[in-house]
């Protein structure tokens, strides 16, 4: 292996040959991998025009502006992580640009995808703090570019709920990642982070027990085509939360207890069916029978692909 060259940032532009033992001749060349970060910040001054100013691309330093520094800092954050637990280069799997625009709008609570790219508020300081700033709603916005670069799910009806919860599960895990690979309450929690900065512990929604934010579903019986997909995502993100630690139903909708098979196993459950099974218009009924599908593609054991299915039955999808 010789380094040909570095990257943007830095990283080192591998030359792979196959080389004859005996004289030295070279035999073969493998192909060179990109795996770079490959940022690009933009500056949005409130404005809502986009992309907005160009401030800081891969490999530069960090500017005066502690948003754009953070943001750029979370993608790295999240490109690792899907590099490192899904061996996954960037939203399409070979590198491809994250174009992230910060400071939109004037105390803009929310952020999001908009097809190409992702979009950051700076909140309004009491419903949130700059949503720029974190890492689970970064790695909730990238989510969606993978999403739309994989089963592209339809952002409305069961599929737009599966939608959001692909976001918020992978928006945790890459915070579950950042953290160390350490699972704590915050692991469950969706925006802690930047959510009422002003009211410690509380969260935008609740994987662990989706019906505690007010709106969220968290049994599928409850499903009907009127619900916001943030609010029917909380049917999935629920399972996903029964699959990691076990247990049963937090309101005791059903009684199906479920063995626990840790978040690694799940998350790679969950990113197989997303990326490699899921359709745009795939249902909740769907997602249970190939998130199975995943789990058995996987190797996992009996017991481990029966307790997918009885992840799924316990939040109502039988
Ligand atoms: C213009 C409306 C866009 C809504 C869709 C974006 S992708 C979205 O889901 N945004 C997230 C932001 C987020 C993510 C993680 C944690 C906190 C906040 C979202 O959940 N937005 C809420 C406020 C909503 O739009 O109802
Ligand atoms: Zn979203």
């Amino acid at each position: 292996v010789t380094v040909k060259g570095t990257q943007a940032d830095g990283t080192p532009i591998l030359d792979k040959v196959l080389v004859n033992a005996v004289d030295g001749s070279v035999v073969a060349r493998l192909p060179t991998i990109h795996t770079a970060k490959n940022r690009e910040l933009h500056d949005l001054k409130n404005k809502t025009t986009l992309p907005g100013t160009t401030v800081r691309t891969e490999g530069q330093a960090a500017t005066s502006d502690a948003v754009v520094n953070n943001n750029y800092d979370r993608l790295g954050t999240t490109y690792d992580a899907y590099k490192e637990l899904f061996n996954r280069d960037s939203l399409d799997g070979s590198g491809g640009k994250l174009i992230s625009s910060v400071h939109y709008s004037t105390k803009y609570n929310n952020a999001y995808w908009n097809g190409t790219q992702m979009v950051y508020g700076d909140g309004d300081g009491s419903t949130f703090s700059n949503l720029a700033n974190s890492l689970d709603v970064t790695a909730h916005e990238l989510t969606h570019g993978v999403t739309s670069n994989t089963s592209n799910l339809e952002y409305s009806g069961e599929s737009g709920g599966l939608n959001e919860a692909m976001s918020d599960i992978f928006g945790n895990v890459v915070e579950y990642y950042g953290a160390g690979k350490v699972v704590s309450d915050n692991t469950w929690k969706v925006g802690e982070d930047v959510y009422t900065p002003n009211t410690a512990g509380d969260a935008l929604r609740y994987m662990n027990d989706p019906a505690k934010d007010g709106d969220s579903l968290d049994y599928y019986p409850d499903y009907t085509s009127g619900v916001d997909v943030h609010y029917s995502s909380g049917i999935a993100n629920l399972a996903f939360y029964l699959l990691s630690q076990g247990g049963k139903h937090p309101r005791s909708k059903t009684t199906v207890s479920v063995t626990a098979i840790g978040i690694e196993k799940a998350a790679q459950i969950f990113y197989r069916a997303n990326t490699q099974i899921f359709t745009a218009s795939t249902t909740f009924a769907q997602a249970k029978q190939w998130t199975g599908q995943a789990a058995q593609d996987l190797g996992y054991t009996q017991a481990e692909i029966s307790a997918v299915a009885d992840a799924w039955s316990a939040v109502g999808v039988t």
